[in-house]
């Protein structure tokens, strides 16, 4: 079976050439522009591929429901050009084969569950902190959807007494990306994230936000990992102080082994797939598709 994938990003698109086992035999990428240019290297890379299906990891709020007369849409981003646009209804019409469609998120969650850190489990999330924060779940063995699907990185938080900046979000100021998402670190310490030394006291408040945040997810899904993926998760010191918080948060309300201290850096953990947890993530919702 030969394979196609689209990691449809705001910044940029990923388009890849892979098979069932995950392989990938050939990609590319060029920057997201308007609908029109993007789509057109899209088209100039399949259109010689002969694929048998395809899967389109993109960035939200998108329509994933097949029932809805909008599924296919990237719906009401503030990207400028994308809105209400059919991505999926004009990648059908070229090349008549199923397209799985479902969020970045999503599709770095199912890519971890068939082949990387979650493999095997029916229950995880999957979390990029970027430019924004976004998760995708799985649960029972599926992945969530619902009324549209989750936008985890919009749940309010309680801000640190010590933190003063105002939150950066436009519709809730200080939910979880308006007070974690890298331009959020950015806006309140006045300084590039990437820049920021290891020892800054950033990364402290950083996983303060994350861990509470993965408290509640926790609580409301019962995931049995939680994954962390995203450019501000390059700071691997994150991950020990995030397990601290963590811990300090649950307070020992929910008591599994998986969660003490001696197991918990294999509870909250990197992808296995790093970077490419998103290009495999949009090839394992095509090899969704042939197990259909
Ligand atoms: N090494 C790093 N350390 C800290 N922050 C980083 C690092 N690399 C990138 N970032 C921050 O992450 C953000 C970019 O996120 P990412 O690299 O995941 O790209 P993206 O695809 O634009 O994000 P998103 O997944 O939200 O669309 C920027 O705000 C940047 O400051
Ligand atoms: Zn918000």
């Amino acid at each position: 079976m030969k394979l196609g994938a689209i990691e449809a990003g705001g910044t940029k698109f990923v388009v890849c050439i892979g098979n069932e086992k995950g392989e990938i035999f050939d990609r590319a990428s060029f920057p997201t522009e308007t609908p029109e240019k993007t789509m057109k290297h899209v088209f100039a890379y399949f259109d010689d591929k002969q694929i048998d299906a395809m899967g389109v990891a993109c960035f939200g709020p998108i329509d994933p429901n097949p029932e809805s007369s909008t599924y296919g849409y990237i719906t009401t981003t503030p990207k400028e050009g994308w809105q209400h646009f059919n991505i999926v209804g004009v990648l059908e019409e070229r090349y008549h084969i199923p397209i799985i469609f479902d969020t970045d998120v999503n599709g770095a969650m199912l890519g971890e569950t068939y082949f990387g850190a979650a493999k095997g489990l029916s229950n995880a999330l999957y979390l990029t902190i970027g430019t924004g924060v976004g998760g995708g779940a799985i649960v029972g063995g599926k992945l969530v959807h619902g009324l549209v699907h989750p936008e985890m990185g919009h749940i309010l938080l309680r801000v640190r007494e010590d933190d003063t900046f105002s939150g950066n979000c436009p519709y809730h100021a200080t939910c979880f990306e308006g007070l974690a998402a890298g331009p959020a670190i950015e806006a309140r310490w006045n300084k590039s994230a990437k820049e920021l030394d290891e020892n800054h006291p950033a990364w402290d408040l950083e996983a303060y936000y994350i861990a509470q945040a993965l408290v509640t997810y926790t609580l409301t899904l019962s995931p049995e990992k939680i994954i962390l993926g995203g450019g501000v998760m390059h700071q691997k010191q994150l991950f020990p102080m995030i397990h601290h918080y963590f811990q300090t948060y649950l307070n020992n309300y929910v008591q599994k082994e998986e969660i003490t201290t001696n197991r918990i850096k294999d509870y909250i953990v990197y992808p296995m797939l790093g970077d490419n947890a998103g290009v495999v993530g949009a090839l394992s919702l095509a090899i969704s598709a042939l197990k259909k």
